[in-house]
């Protein structure tokens, strides 16, 4: 497997993100229904969202606790279907893409606890995401260095356990995983709610470099207010609708 993502993790940036382009990512008219105890027609907890998101582009998700952000999330990244409207990715519903096609070639999603698989090293856990087809171990192994390498995790790190990194280097190895495949789409879900506030920045840097120099559509889920302020464009949902701010 080959691919070309650039990564920079500048501690302050003034650039300036690409021209606006056709959406890559669109959500029409979704709404959300959780079945909930005692009502017969379920807690809507997104109703009528309608918004695209750009290639080459960071956006924040803000808004408050419990407002349905890791909902929208989870519908943008393909881990759950709407219980109305679309989601589309290029254009294409992805009830008619696939849920798994999608996620395992176009969108991927960062935790706020990255989620590793502890008994794997660094290396480890970026080859397991990556898609068998196509790809020597070799040249698997090659790519997840490069990869841990352009996220700044030292050649002595990648092969201890994941237990024994940092919040924020546990981080980074999430995201090189999030990248294995050379996805399009990075969703990223409170990203920098585990980290000290220098940690965070340097984290921030990257999502940032990975939209301006890589050309990914960023989400990003968060309470921070560093986070939104370092976005390309802030939405808030309140009351099951999204609004830019
Ligand atoms: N699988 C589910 N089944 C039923 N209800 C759910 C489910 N997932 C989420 N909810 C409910 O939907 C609402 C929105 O949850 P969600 O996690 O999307 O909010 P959030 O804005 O991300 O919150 P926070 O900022 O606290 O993480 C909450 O009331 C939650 O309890």
């Amino acid at each position: 497997m080959t691919t070309t993502t650039t990564i920079t993790t500048p501690a302050t940036t003034d650039d300036q993100p690409p021209p606006s382009t056709a959406p890559l990512l669109e959500l029409v008219g979704v709404g959300k229904t959780y079945p909930a105890p005692g009502r017969a027609r379920g807690r809507a907890v997104l109703k009528e969202v309608s918004h695209g998101f750009e290639a080459g582009r960071m956006s924040a998700i803000v808004g408050p606790s419990g407002s349905g952000k890791t909902t929208l999330l989870s519908l943008a990244g393909g881990l759950d279907e709407p219980t109305t409207g679309t989601v589309r990715f290029r254009g294409q519903d992805l009830a008619a893409l696939g849920l798994a096609p999608y996620r395992r070639r176009h969108a991927a999603t960062v935790f706020q606890s990255a989620n590793l698989l502890t008994y794997l090293n660094p290396v480890q856990n970026v080859t397991s995401a990556m898609e068998i087809t196509g790809s020597r171990r070799r040249r698997r192994r090659q790519h997840a260095h490069d990869l841990l390498d352009q996220l700044g995790i030292a050649p002595e790190d990648r092969g201890r356990s994941v237990l024994q990194l940092s919040g924020g280097q546990q981080q980074r190895v999430a995201i090189a995983r999030a990248l294995a495949c050379d996805v399009d789409v990075l969703l990223a879900d409170e990203p920098t709610g585990n980290l000290d506030e220098a940690t965070a920045s340097d984290i921030i840097a990257i999502l940032r470099g990975l939209a301006h120099d890589g050309g990914k559509c960023v989400v990003v889920v968060t309470h921070s207010r560093e986070v939104a302020d370092a976005s390309d464009e802030v939405l808030r949902l309140r009351r099951g609708r999204l609004a830019r701010t």
